[in-house]
């Protein structure tokens, strides 16, 4: 049998580096950047105002006191987006809006708060206000470049975006970015007993769960997922699927028909080609199989084929596939792992690497003896997509392992 550290490596070796696309920056959310974003202009990039009140000279104003407030003729009304400024004589003041470029002359901002100016809507602006106190040079002035120097990398290379750096994007005026590209998956299920969820069903026939599963799965990962209605089994049907779906794919996963029955149709249709069977060491997720599919146009798509059961498909990808689908689309390929303190006792198949389901606590917060707790749950069986739903985080024990006492320290992928 196959070790999974084996699979893993060839599993890997389907995927080529990351491409690089140009997409909106609107569009980027999960992708990672390809280029340093470097900031072509200094942002803020003028001095403004950050608060609605009045620009003012502070010199203007020293001295002005709540028993002898200081009255300054407002010569201006600046709101945000004004363009073409004049400078600010002495001995006035304008009416000034938060995020509105400062005049030159002015060196500081006083709050409305702390004036007798009045900015209610229907209030007819004052040709005079009355300064009750006096205001530090600088104050409330939001400094051009105080944010970001031009010239500074605003991102690095690699950056993964979220809801920030694509409003940071944007605040640098950009409406584009280069990124690594997503890769487009089509999932195909096999399986003659399977029927579409909402349809009726009869003794014998289950639910197909594993296409919306893997496809969750795909788009969590930051992948593009296609899920092609569920094929019966039979070869030529399956193979007529696989050329349709391939057509526009850069990956396809196949769910079932690998294991040793008599209507194993991905294993038949297959198994002459450049996809390789084998067995790996490791529970769930014994039978897989990987290599490439040739398209109707020739093109080689890398093909890997997950096994039937829930438990196993939904394992397997996340110990085969995620990760160098990850690398490829330049994003982190693992999954946080720690040391964890088994909460009860467990045994393991000999020879086999288990993955058991298991629960941490959600709040992550370590356990009597400075570590998480995990508790596996639920049976080892492959069929046991409850636990697996009710589990956040994977228990990895080595093949070597047989079994181990509760307080044993493991290792515990973090779901
Ligand atoms: N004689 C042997 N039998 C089996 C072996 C073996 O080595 N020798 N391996 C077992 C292991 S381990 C696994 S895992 C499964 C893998 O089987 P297949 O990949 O061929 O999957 P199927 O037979 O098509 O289905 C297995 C199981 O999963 C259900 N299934 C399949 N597809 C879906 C789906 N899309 N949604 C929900 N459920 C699905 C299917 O109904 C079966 O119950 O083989 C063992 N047998
Ligand atoms: O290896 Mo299978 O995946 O145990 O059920």
């Amino acid at each position: 049998m196959r070790s999974v550290a084996e699979h893993q490596k060839i599993v890997s070796e389907l995927f080529g580096p990351p491409e690089t696309v140009r997409v909106a920056v609107a569009d980027a959310l999960g992708m990672a950047t390809v280029d340093d974003a470097v900031a072509a202009f200094a942002m803020p990039a003028f001095d403004n105002s950050a608060m609605d009140g009045y620009a003012v000279r502070a010199d203007d104003i020293a001295g002005a006191s709540a028993a002898e407030p200081v009255r300054l003729p407002v010569v201006d009304d600046i709101p945000a987006g004004r363009t073409g400024l004049v400078t600010l004589a002495p001995g006035t003041t304008a009416r000034i809006m938060t995020g509105a470029p400062l005049p030159d002359g002015a060196d500081a901002v006083v709050p409305v708060e702390l004036t007798d100016g009045d900015f209610s809507v229907d209030h007819v602006p004052d040709s005079t206000v009355g300064f009750s106190s006096g205001v530090e040079a600088g104050k409330h002035i939001r400094r051009e470049g105080s944010d970001i120097a031009r010239g500074d990398v605003a991102l690095p290379a690699g950056t993964v975006l979220g809801a920030a750096q694509i409003g940071l994007l944007s605040a640098l005026g950009l409406a584009d970015v280069a990124v690594a590209r997503r890769l487009r998956v089509v999932v195909l299920s096999t399986g003659s007993e399977l029927v579409e969820p909402g349809k009726p069903l009869q003794h014998g026939q289950i639910y197909e769960s594993n296409g919306a599963m893997l496809t969750a799965a795909l788009t969590e990962a930051g992948a593009l997922a296609r899920h092609v209605h569920f094929v019966p089994d039979d070869v030529a049907d399956f193979l007529e699927r696989l050329d349709e779906a391939s057509a526009d794919a850069d990956l396809i996963i196949t769910s079932g028909g690998v294991s040793a029955g008599a209507y194993e149709v991905v294993k038949e249709a297959l198994d002459a080609g450049p996809v390789e069977f084998v067995k790996v060491a490791m529970q769930p997720g014994m039978p897989q199989g990987c290599g490439h599919h040739l398209d109707p146009a020739g093109r080689r798509v890398p093909i890997i084929t997950l096994p039937g059961n829930p438990v196993s498909s939904l394992v397997s990808f996340e110990v085969f596939i995620r990760p160098p689908l990850r690398a490829a689309m330049g994003l982190s390929p693992d999954r946080p792992r720690v040391a964890a303190t088994l909460g009860s006792d467990i045994r393991s198949p000999e020879g086999k690497r288990q993955f058991m389901r298991g629960v941490v606590d959600e709040s992550l917060l370590p356990g009597v003896d400075g570590r998480l707790v995990v508790e596996p749950i639920g049976p080892p069986g492959s069929h046991h997509l409850r636990y697996l739903a009710g589990a956040n985080a994977l228990i990895d024990i080595p093949a070597t392992t047989t079994a181990l006492p509760a307080g044993s320290v493991v290792n515990v992928v973090v779901l």
